[in-house]
């Protein structure tokens, strides 16, 4: 199987005001060409920080990140990147939003198709009828799908999303992740996703990586069960209940360290 991204013992550090803060800790993981890949960790651990190395964001301060066997400089049309919040311009109507990155040299297409592909992302997202409004006029579901469509109509191979469905409804995040699961079968990408929600993250992916309160090392490395293609009766199969558990049991002593870490020292046990 190709590899398609190296982290290799790579650990980040900020500097601050308050001195130097440990984020990400001698993390080292493949990930494979057609990997579906789940981070998952409690809240301000070091997750994004992890993914903002691969995006070309923030460099690791020692080790290696690879992207297809070579050291990450920086960003690059092949991985798209969606951030919770993040990634509509203001200044653009939603049509013109999509068309924004298949304009861009590194990955331009014909006027003629470019017009093609924003109806078709416009549709797959239930934006069609506000083609022409601007994101002020949306709402804050309805922008983030716009982001999302955004980053899907200029195929990267590698999808890097961090939350991109958190703050969406019940209804909308099932029907985004299940769009997902098509765009993925017919376009066959490779994804690295960060969320806070343990089912999405078994329903998803093929891998879920858990990684630790701050500075986020992998605590464990679990190999989904589940063949694609996917629907929702997997959620009904006992090892979903019995994988959810373990994840969840992992997650939540990870919480219990992080709140214990928060806790000054005098109420420490
Ligand atoms: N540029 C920076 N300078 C200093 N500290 C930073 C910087 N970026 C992030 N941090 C700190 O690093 C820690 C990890 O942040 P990060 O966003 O990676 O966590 P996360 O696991 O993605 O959190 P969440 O799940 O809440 O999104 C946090 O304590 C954050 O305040």
């Amino acid at each position: 199987m190709k590899k398609r991204a190296q982290f290799d013992h790579v650990s980040l550090a900020f500097e601050t005001p308050k001195g130097r803060l440990n984020v990400v800790e001698d993390v080292s993981y493949d990930i494979n060409d057609g990997d579906f890949i789940a981070v998952i960790g409690p809240s301000g651990c070091g997750k994004t920080t992890m993914m903002s190395m691969l995006a070309g964001f923030q460099k690791p301060t020692t080790g290696k990140v690879l992207f297809d066997g070579a050291p990450v400089t920086g960003p690059g049309p092949e991985r798209g990147v969606i951030f919770q919040e993040y990634g509509v311009f203001p200044w653009l109507t939603v049509k013109q939003n999509i068309a924004f990155g298949l304009k861009l040299k590194a990955n331009r297409v014909p006027d003629s198709e470019r017009d093609a592909i924003c109806d078709h992302y416009l549709s797959l997202m239930g934006l069609a009828d506000f083609a022409n409004s601007y994101p002020k006029h949306l709402s804050g579901g309805m922008r983030q799908r716009l982001a999302i469509a955004r980053a899907y109509a200029v195929k990267p191979q590698f999808l890097l999303m961090d939350e991109p469905f958190g703050a969406l409804d019940a209804q909308t995040r099932a029907n985004m992740q299940n769009l997902l699961l098509k765009v993925l079968a017919a376009e066959g990408k490779t994804v690295m996703l960060i969320t806070h929600s343990v089912e999405e993250a078994i329903y998803l992916a093929s891998r879920i990586v858990v990684v630790t309160a701050r500075p986020a090392k992998i605590k464990e490395i679990i190999e989904v069960p589940f063949p694609y293609p996917r629907d929702e009766s997997i959620e009904e199969r006992p090892e979903f209940g019995e994988l959810r558990s373990h994840i969840r049991q992992l997650v939540m002593d990870e919480y219990r360290a992080q709140q214990a870490q928060m806790r000054p020292a005098s109420f420490s046990e």
